[in-house]
């Protein structure tokens, strides 16, 4: 099933410094359950397109659907979580009441807040730290803690854009993993925007290369990598054959803009 279809997307902002081409002609379906990363320089529009799927920003040509529905539609039927770079727990709040928040705001009644809350920390791994607060957390585990938010509402779709940017590599690797479980347990179609070649290729089963100036697709690999990815698949020739097409891909992009 599709569960995002883009066709023909253009979004053109128009600044003060005169129109910026934000996407053009960004046609893409995202099937369920997929793990699709979007990687591209700065600029490109990565962040623009996971605004458009989320009804942040409203394209100005082209069709989009999320879920079968307009995006304004999805968003209040709740079709996504949406995990930012920066994790953004309030810091007066328990790591349990930050996850919890959506839901309160949702109006869950407390017993469920409370199971669902317990199951979400359960599935990123931080059961034991419901009661702490977020500067009592490591930045990885604060980022865990975004991603259980995100989670908490079980909607189909998680929308991540740069998630571990701004973590040291061997966190990163480890949440890589980790994110990679999640995943397969939960089955949520999942658009990743990334600036890493190893963390695209890792984690997905669609990899949608972009250039900016203006942002468009350059190309979309689907992943012949198993389910199964230990670390260490990284050393592999055919990772490292998709990664090259992913580095060839970013650098034909640069060179056209
Ligand atoms: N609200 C806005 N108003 C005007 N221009 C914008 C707005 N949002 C984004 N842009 C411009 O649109 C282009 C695409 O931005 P976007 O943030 O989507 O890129 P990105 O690929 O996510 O970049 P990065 O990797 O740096 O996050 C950029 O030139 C940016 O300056």
């Amino acid at each position: 099933m599709t569960v995002i279809s883009a066709r023909s997307l253009d979004l053109t902002f128009q600044t003060g410094d005169g129109p910026v081409h934000a996407l053009k002609d960004v046609t893409l379906d995202v099937t369920e359950g997929e793990f699709v990363s979007f990687i591209g320089p700065s600029g490109c529009g990565k962040t623009t397109f996971l605004r458009c799927v989320a009804a942040l920003e409203r394209p100005t040509g082209g069709t989009l659907t999320v879920n079968g529905m307009a995006p304004d539609a999805a968003r209040k039927a709740r079709a996504y979580g949406y995990v930012f770079q920066a994790a953004g727990l309030y810091p007066w709040r328990t790591i349990g009441r930050n996850v919890s928040l959506p839901l309160e705001i949702m109006g869950y009644p407390r017993a469920e807040r409370e199971a669902r809350m317990a199951r979400v920390l359960e599935l990123v791994e931080l059961d034991q730290f419901a009661g702490k607060y977020p500067w009592q957390l490591s930045g990885g585990m604060q980022q865990r803690a975004s991603i259980a938010r995100a989670l908490a509402f079980d909607a189909p779709i998680l929308l991540m854009d740069e998630p571990f940017g701004a973590l040291d590599e061997i966190v990163r690797d480890r949440l890589n993993e980790e994110l990679l479980s999640l995943w397969r347990r939960t089955n949520k179609t999942t658009l990743f925007v990334t600036h890493s070649i190893p963390e695209a290729v890792y984690l997905s089963t669609k990899i949608v290369v972009m250039s900016p100036r203006p942002g468009r697709i350059t190309d979309v690999i689907d992943s012949p990598l198993p389910a199964e990815r230990p670390l260490d698949i990284r050393d592999t020739p055919e990772f490292l054959a998709v990664a090259h097409r992913v580095r060839e891909g970013l650098r034909e992009g640069m060179e056209a803009a």
